[in-house]
């Protein structure tokens, strides 16, 4: 069999501890990030192309990952932006009629490491006692002293800007322009499928790069804005924050998702905080406050916004909550067309229990339009 004698690999944690694995295929290198995990069966090729993950190390929990191969369409972005794999089974075979290569040819097409073999259960188990932490993952197995110098020097995800490495450097025009409804996106790390979401209610889209002022995004008169999902801390996005205060001044519809949500919570005066561990997968429950409804939702987040002080803030109301932990999953802006939740309604991989979100959006658009 191909790769029997697959490189030793290890990953080793900011705390110095070490789990042992195989380097995927014949590649070699060594890769850091912050390791998180995400517990969705499926979708990893999604995972790993959406911008929200720039900059970290992904250990998926599946016990199989590469079994159904990769699809040239199914991606959130046009190149992989984790910045290494972790995983237990590699599957060097796929089925499905659907897949034009396997997913180690899209790997190395987009130069990622990935190490397998690892026992992804413990480390998961370990991740979650201890927190989230940086790491590298290496094949370098004989020099860990140097690793865990280079390692202690890799800045902690929290204070980090990560959007100015993911955003689009200009704007750039979606869907089809005799479309409806005119939307303005900061793109702070967009998914397409956000953009797919938007376009197909009848919108044609401009997406700004993260730093646009509200002057660019809005001169071209648009019917709403959007604020996107995106890597890194949202803490240090001063530009995106103050974009938001003035979209809230134009009383448009604004929308935003996940880092959007927390620069809404920025621009309303809540702060946000890294949380022990983040919530990533696509079966987190939700209950939405206003309707008194459960929702299964995806999710892609290491921080979130303070609760005490979303509920102390007399414009801001909280429409969504996260049950296995009540943190806030999603607010509105009382009397005012301006909402965004912590979760991903585009899924992309997910449910689609929270598509409802994008329909609100553009009844909102739909009652303020002439
Ligand atoms: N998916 C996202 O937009 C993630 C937002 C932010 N980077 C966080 O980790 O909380």
């Amino acid at each position: 069999m191909k790769y029997q004698t697959r490189k030793k690999a290890i990953l080793l944690l900011a705390d110095g501890t070490i789990f042992h694995g195989k380097a995927v295929g014949d590649k070699e290198g060594t890769a850091f990030g912050e390791a998180c995990f995400n517990t969705g069966m499926t979708g990893y090729q999604e995972i790993f192309t959406d911008p929200s993950y720039y900059g970290q190390i992904m250990v998926t929990t599946n016990a199989h990952i590469g079994n159904y191969g990769a699809n040239n369409e199914e991606v959130e972005s046009d190149s992989v932006k984790i910045s290494g794999l972790v995983c237990k089974n590699f599957s060097y075979n796929y089925s499905r009629p659907d897949a034009d290569l396997s997913l180690q040819e899209f790997l190395d097409k987009n130069n990622l490491l990935a190490i397998s073999d690892v026992d992804t259960r413990a480390l998961v188990g370990y991740i979650r006692d201890n927190g989230a932490m940086n790491a590298v993952i290496s094949t370098d197995v004989d020099n860990i002293e140097e690793l865990k110098k280079k390692l202690a020097e890799v800045p902690s995800m929290e204070g980090l800007e990560l959007s100015s490495k993911v955003s689009t450097k200009e704007a750039y025009y979606y869907g089809d322009k005799d479309a409806k409804y005119k939307v303005s996106a900061l793109d702070i790390g967009i998914k397409k499928n956000i953009l797919r979401n938007l376009a197909k209610r009848d919108a044609y889209i401009k997406v700004f790069p993260y730093n646009a002022t509200f002057e660019e995004m809005s001169s071209w008169n648009p019917d709403g804005y959007f604020i996107s999902n995106g890597p890194g801390d949202p803490e240090p996005l001063h530009e995106a924050i103050a974009s938001a205060k003035e979209m809230i001044k134009s009383d448009k519809p604004l929308f935003g998702i996940c880092l959007g949500h927390q620069v809404l919570a920025l621009a309303n005066g809540v702060s946000t905080y890294k949380m022990h561990n983040g919530h990533r997968g696509i079966n987190h429950p939700v209950m939405n406050l206003v309707t008194g409804k459960g929702e299964i939702t995806s999710q892609n987040h290491g921080f979130a916004i303070n609760r005490e002080e979303a509920e102390a803030n007399a414009d801001l109301e909280i429409t969504h909550l996260h049950l296995n932990d009540n943190t806030v999953a999603g607010i509105k802006m009382k009397d005012k067309n301006v909402f965004s939740v912590q979760y991903h309604p585009e899924a992309s991989p997910g449910p689609h229990d929270a598509d409802y979100l994008f329909d609100q959006f553009f009844e909102m658009i739909q009652s303020t339009v002439n």
